[in-house]
């Protein structure tokens, strides 16, 4: 089946980004958030991207850019915004109840044929699928930030999905310029499943004072060739997130190394969460710029 009609829930960092590439993509696309300030905000952040990084580098004419942004519609109205979509995306808050009783309605919303997918970094697609009559058709299509510009999405597969599901999404991913993988909805799925050991033994190092984070960062850069080291990567990430993706992988695993490492823990109760409040292993200033945090 083609996507031609995609709605997108929640217009946050994750929401306006896969909507702008859809849009980019041909594909008539509906951003819905219940706070309009958002709405408003990815509207401004959309039309800057397409001006600066397309028409303004003469990727694309300023015709061309026009259409895109007429493919991109806003609405607070969640039954306009879905009733008549092909897929849906969901990229609301990290909470299991709240996609939950989203999809549920979602699925008296939409039309039979159309696909449910949740960007959920960490919670169970399954048990997100499951709050529907169709989990055939539900799916986890994990995008990574910014998603304008990451080539990577983890497609998802949840228990009973239809594998007819799998191949609409896995084209629809290849439609929007993506590189789409397959995997099983196990927690951590590839990604944060072979990062997270990284941040644990990277806090390890830092922790015990074996080496900084500064000196982490530039051994793994310069020796295996990482583009950002274990601890900016931490930082980018952030410690909430890295908190929620290796306590579901714990609880998958019980194994005592995928414990989470007790100096995230510290630095979460001291209130630094990384880059999203400028500070983590490093403490940001506005301009970008960064200095090793001294932790004690
Ligand atoms: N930020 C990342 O790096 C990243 C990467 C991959 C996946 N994710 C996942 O993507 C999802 C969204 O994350 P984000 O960082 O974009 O969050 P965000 O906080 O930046 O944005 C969430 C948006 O959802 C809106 N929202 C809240 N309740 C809603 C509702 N009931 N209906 C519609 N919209 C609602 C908020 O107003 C906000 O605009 C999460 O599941 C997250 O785990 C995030």
């Amino acid at each position: 089946m083609d996507i031609l009609r995609l709605t997108v829930l929640g217009a946050g960092t994750m929401g306006h980004g896969i909507a702008q590439k859809a849009a980019m993509s041909g594909i008539k696309t509906t951003l819905f958030d219940i706070d309009q300030t958002m709405l408003d905000k990815a509207q401004g952040i959309i039309s800057k991207n397409i001006e600066k990084h397309f028409v303004g580098k003469g990727k694309i004419t300023a015709e061309e850019g026009e259409e895109i942004l007429g493919r991109l519609s806003m609405s607070t109205d969640l039954v306009a915004a879905a009733k008549e979509a092909d897929m849906v995306i969901e990229a609301v808050p990290e909470n299991l109840e709240l996609k939950k009783s989203l999809f549920s309605k979602l699925d008296e919303i939409c039309p039979a044929h159309a696909v449910l997918a949740s960007n959920t970094s960490v919670l169970s697609v399954t048990a997100i699928a499951g709050a529907t009559k169709r989990p055939e058709k539900c799916i986890g299509a994990h995008f990574f930030n910014p998603a304008a510009v990451m080539k990577l999405v983890e497609v998802v597969l949840p228990v009973g999905v239809a594998e007819e599901t799998v191949e609409t999404v896995m084209n629809f991913c290849k439609q929007l310029g993506k590189v789409p993988v397959r995997v099983k909805d196990v927690p951590g799925f590839i990604v944060n499943r072979l990062l997270c050991p990284l941040y644990m033994e990277a806090a390890q190092i830092v922790l015990e004072g074996t080496a900084t984070a500064e000196e982490v960062d530039t051994a793994m850069k310069l020796g295996a060739g990482h583009p950002m080291g274990p601890c900016e990567l931490a930082d980018f990430g952030g410690f909430d997130v890295i908190q929620m993706a290796q306590d579901s992988i714990y609880e998958y695993t019980h194994r005592e190394s995928d414990r989470l490492n007790i100096l995230y823990r510290k630095m979460l109760e001291a209130g630094r969460l990384g880059r999203k409040n400028g500070k983590g292993f490093y403490d940001y200033e506005a301009d970008g710029t960064k200095k090793p945090f001294k932790l004690f």
